[in-house]
Parts: structure tokens; C-alpha cells; sequence
């Protein structure tokens, strides 16, 4: 079994590690509530080494997260809770001050679980609506977040001990700077799409600068087979050559760059070789001429609002496309 290196994040008891790779758990079929993946595919994430789970209120993955983790206790995989970090997400129809306590406690109820270790504001924006299946929603569900009194409940929830760390996940430079301005307890995490295509290089080096953790989604560019991914990552001549070159799949070198960028990484696969095969990568590294060809690989972000959430013009959604680009 692979032990996976971790790093430190802020959190209610000083610096706390959080493990570099996570398990990410999000299918378009799970959001839309048509297949979720079952308990026994997660345990098996742990049996190879997984120790962290990315699962948000939208994925319905809450519920089979928290089964497996009372699995692996009960079946001695695991010694204690403790062993397991958990991230999960504030849903966009609870990013109102009084709805963020009981959304956390909805999600911890999900999971069975007294407390997460990371929860994140899954995006910068409010839906007016009872509940998401995946997009897209009416243009008129669609409203500005108002930023300080999400941070507040956020707050919230770490100083009732419902989490040990507060964040945010696809918040801009621009943002991250506002909420920066007025936060009481900073976010420790940012969680962004990044990956070899999609190298986001001015803001982590600004939340580095800041002490906040970024963590990479679609490090493999997604589920090509669905709208949420693509094939330009697992398609990529650069990774496919350095791997053919080094004995390692393309996964690994996209999977390798980002670690060696200091950032942490969701990555999914519910495929138990696959699963491991994403562990490969602590015990080689990238030379420079191989980062400098990754470097000059032309960029291109995936996941857009506009098109994905909403199918119209929306002027709140736009403004958070243009600030991520
Ligand atoms: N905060 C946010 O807004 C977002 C967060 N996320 C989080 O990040 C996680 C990762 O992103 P995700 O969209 O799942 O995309 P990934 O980049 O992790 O890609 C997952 C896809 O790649 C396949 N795959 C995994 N490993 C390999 C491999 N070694 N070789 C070939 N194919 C492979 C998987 O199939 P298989 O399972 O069959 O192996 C799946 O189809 C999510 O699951 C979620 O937890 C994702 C999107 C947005
Ligand atoms: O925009 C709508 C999409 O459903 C988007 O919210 C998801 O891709 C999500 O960010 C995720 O975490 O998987």
C-alpha cells in the first residue's frame, strides 16, 4: 500500500496535514442522481491507500463516503476516523448566512459523521433552488453571492467545531483578495481546475504567497465522455511522449507535474487499478527539459459556467467565467 505524503493547512488547531492526493468522488450521473458510486468502490480506495475523500452536497457522494469509512472501521482497515480527511462543499442554494450551519450539518448527517475536516464554497454564486441535478438551471435561479455573510456562516461551522478548516473552490485572484479583506479566519484552501492544459500559475502562486493550499480538479481533464471533461489532457502528444519515455502512463505525468507544483490533487477513479496507478508517482520526478516541454504546452480551461450551468446570457455567471480565465 502506497503511503500518500501530505502537506499542512490552516485549520482550528494550528497547522493540520492534509493528504497531497484525494479521492474525488463527483459523476455527471451522480449529480443528476441517476448511478452513485456504492460504499465497496470506495473502500477500495482506502485498501489501496487513499486516506482523503473530495465529496461535495451536489455529488450524492456523501452518504457513500461515509459508509466506507464506517466499513474500513469495522473491518479494522482503519483504526479511527482520524486517519481519514474529509473535504466536502456549501451547495450555491445554501451561500446565505442562516442556511450554512444547517447545511453543514445536513452533510455531516450525510455522512455519519461529527465532523469534516475541510468544508469549501463550491463556487462564488447563489441559486435560488431546492435542488440541483446537474445543470442547466434557470437563467432567473441564478444570484451575486454575497461573499461576507457566506464567510461568516462559514466561519460559523469551524468555530462550532463542525469543521477543523474553511476554504473556498473556484474563486478568482480578485475574489480571493476581497475575501482576504474583511475574512476573520482565511480561507486554507482554494480548490481550482489545473492540470498540465490549464497551469494556473498567477493564482497559486498568489495563494501560496498567502498561505492558502491550492488543490487541483480535473488534474486528468475529466470524464472526456461526459460535458464536465475532456480529452485534451489523456490525448496530449508532450505527456504521452515523456511517458513513453520514462515508463509511466500519461495520468502519472499529468498527476506528477501538478505535485511537483505544490499543490494538492483530487483525482477520480473508481477502476481499483486505476486507482493505484494514480498513487505511481512519489518515487520519480520530472527532469527540467521535461517541465520546460510541459510549460510550453498551449493553455486551455475546461469547465465555464456559461454553457454548463446556464445555457443563456447571464451576467453574474459571466463576470465569474471572466475572472477565472
Ligand atoms: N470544486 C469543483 O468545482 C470541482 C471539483 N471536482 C473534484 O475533483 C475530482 C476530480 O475531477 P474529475 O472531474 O473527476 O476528473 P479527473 O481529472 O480526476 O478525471 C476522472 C476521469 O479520468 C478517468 N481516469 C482516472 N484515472 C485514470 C487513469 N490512470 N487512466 C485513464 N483514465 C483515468 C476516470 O475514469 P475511471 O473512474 O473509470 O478510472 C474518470 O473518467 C472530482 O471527482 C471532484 O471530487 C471536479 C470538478 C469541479
Ligand atoms: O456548473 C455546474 C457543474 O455541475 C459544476 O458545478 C460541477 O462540475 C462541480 O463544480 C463539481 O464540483 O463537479
Amino acid at each position: 500500500m502506497v503511503t500518500i505524503p501530505e502537506t499542512m493547512i490552516s485549520s482550528s488547531e494550528g497547522l493540520r496535514p492534509v493528504p497531497v492526493i484525494a479521492m474525488g468522488t463527483a459523476t455527471e450521473s451522480g449529480i443528476a442522481g441517476i448511478e452513485v458510486v456504492t460504499p465497496s468502490t470506495l473502500t477500495e480506495a482506502i485498501k489501496v491507500g487513499y486516506r482523503h475523500f473530495d465529496t461535495a452536497a451536489i455529488y450524492r457522494t456523501e452518504k457513500p463516503v461515509g459508509e466506507a469509512i464506517a466499513e474500513a472501521l469495522r473491518s479494522g482497515l482503519i483504526k479511527s476516523r482520524s486517519e481519514i480527511f474529509i473535504t466536502t462543499k456549501l451547495w450555491c442554494n445554501s451561500a446565505d448566512r442562516h442556511l450554512v450551519v444547517p447545511a453543514i450539518k445536513q452533510s455531516l448527517k450525510n455522512l455519519g459523521l461529527e465532523y469534516v475536516d475541510l468544508y469549501l464554497i463550491h463556487w462564488p454564486l447563489k441559486l435560488i433552488q431546492d435542488e440541483y441535478n446537474g445543470g442547466p438551471v434557470p437563467n432567473e435561479c441564478v444570484a451575486a453571492l454575497d461573499m461576507k455573510a457566506a464567510w461568516e456562516g462559514m466561519e460559523e461551522c469551524q468555530n462550532l467545531g463542525l469543521t477543523k478548516s474553511i476554504g473556498v473552490s473556484n474563486f478568482s485572484f480578485k475574489r480571493i483578495q476581497q475575501l482576504l479583506s474583511f475574512a476573520k479566519i482565511p480561507p486554507a484552501v482554494n480548490q481550482i481546475e489545473m492540470n498540465p492544459h490549464w497551469q494556473q500559475k498567477k493564482i497559486t502562486e498568489f495563494c501560496k504567497a498567502n498561505g492558502i493550499l491550492v488543490t487541483a480538479y480535473l488534474p486528468l481533464g475529466g470524464d472526456c465522455n461526459t460535458a464536465l471533461g475532456h480529452k485534451r489532457v489523456m490525448e496530449c502528444d508532450v505527456l504521452r511522449d515523456i511517458a513513453k519515455s520514462k515508463g509511466k502512463t500519461v495520468a502519472q505525468i499529468s498527476l506528477r507535474w501538478l505535485y511537483e507544483q505544490g499543490v494538492s490533487i483530487a483525482v477520480k477513479s473508481f477502476n481499483t487499478e486505476r486507482m493505484k496507478q494514480n498513487l505511481g508517482i512519489f518515487d520519480w520526478s520530472l527532469t527540467e527539459n521535461e517541465l520546460n516541454k510541459i510549460d510550453r504546452i498551449p493553455q486551455c480551461r475546461h469547465l465555464y459556467l456559461i454553457g454548463t450551468l446556464v445555457t443563456q446570457h447571464n451576467d453574474v455567471l459571466a463576470e465569474i467565467d471572466a475572472e477565472l480565465d
